[in-house]
């Protein structure tokens, strides 16, 4: 059987190979572990609660519809960090594709969180749709302003925790160029850096990905990742090293740091205005390919 449905999860077994998986928890509608060929391809926290208390540490989380903590907005601000689609238990809708078996879940109103869309009263529907490949896992989604009178203000990202042999061993390529904001240093530059290497606490928001630019993870000069994006213009890229992590209860083991790295693709630097009745899709793939190192244009 491809599909298996649990209380809890949802589990997808590609139908030629059985060693390829993905699992999806009902809670945060969060892919917390996807295997190909029997290997673990994302990090999950040995700490992080799937329970339903708090939001999934590892794996892909769903930010929506505030990315950190907004201090502007008249009721975004009002919500916890990363929003409310993280904290909410989704509807599976089901199965809507034999082979790439693809699942969909709904979150609406009526059945999210209801401490939070107290906070943040509008109108939404988002649909979200896992395929699994034999080679890829494309997660994508679709938000739709369901009020018939008020315009529907988000962010979108997939919070994708990649799981890695050694931090200092791996760069992350073709974000070379790419004007980032520095979330720690409170700063905005162009990255000059041919690759992004690590050796400390990252968090920063690249923006305007050019979007034929494939992010590739590289350990010791091999690709170990690649992650393409449709509509998701700014790729949040975290690691949070020593301290942090040491400050995170649910992250654990401590050195759990060197074995995680986050690419985060979004649409965060900006908010998306969409008017009553409208949609909005966007996507992001994780695969394996060449090497490609796309130059500065
Ligand atoms: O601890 P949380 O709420 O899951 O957030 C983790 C990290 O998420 C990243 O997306 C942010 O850029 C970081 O600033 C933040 O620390």
């Amino acid at each position: 059987m491809p599909i298996k449905e649990t209380d809890r999860e949802v589990i997808l077994t590609h139908p030629t190979n059985d060693t390829t998986s993905v699992t999806i928890l009902k809670y945060g509608a969060t892919v917390y572990s996807w295997k190909l060929k029997s290997e673990e391809q994302l990090w999950l926290s040995t700490a992080a609660k799937l329970d339903g208390t708090k939001p999934v540490r590892g794996g892909i989380p769903l930010v929506f519809p505030v990315f950190g903590k907004n201090s502007t907005d008249e009721y975004l601000s009002k919500l916890p960090q990363h929003g409310l689609a993280r904290n909410s238990t989704w509807e599976f809708l089901g199965q809507t594709k034999e082979n790439p078996p693809t699942v969909q879940f709904g979150l609406k109103p009526e059945i999210a969180n209801p401490e939070l869309t107290k906070l943040w009263p509008m109108d939404f529907l988002l649909i979200l749709t896992v395929e699994l490949g034999d080679d890829h896992l494309k997660t994508a989604i679709e938000v739709e302003n369901t009020s018939n009178s008020k315009e529907l203000k988000f962010n979108w990202l997939f919070h994708t925790y990649f799981r890695i042999e050694d931090i200092e061993g791996t760069m992350v390529s073709n974000l070379a160029g790419m004007k980032l904001y520095d979330q720690l240093l409170k700063e905005s530059y162009v990255d000059k850096h041919p690759v992004v290497t690590f050796n400390q606490e990252t968090d920063v928001i690249y923006q305007n990905v050019n979007p034929e630019r494939a992010i590739q993870i590289v350990d010791k000069g091999v690709q170990i990742h690649t992650l393409k994006r449709y509509n998701l213009p700014d790729t949040v890229v975290w690691n949070p090293w020593v301290e942090k992590s040491q400050g995170m209860a649910d992250f654990e083991p401590k050195t759990g740091y060197q074995q995680m790295i986050c690419i985060e693709p979004g649409h965060v630097h900006d908010f998306i205005t969409l008017a009553p009745g409208k949609k909005w899709n966007a996507y992001q793939l994780l695969c394996k390919e060449e090497l490609n190192y796309q130059a500065i244009q």
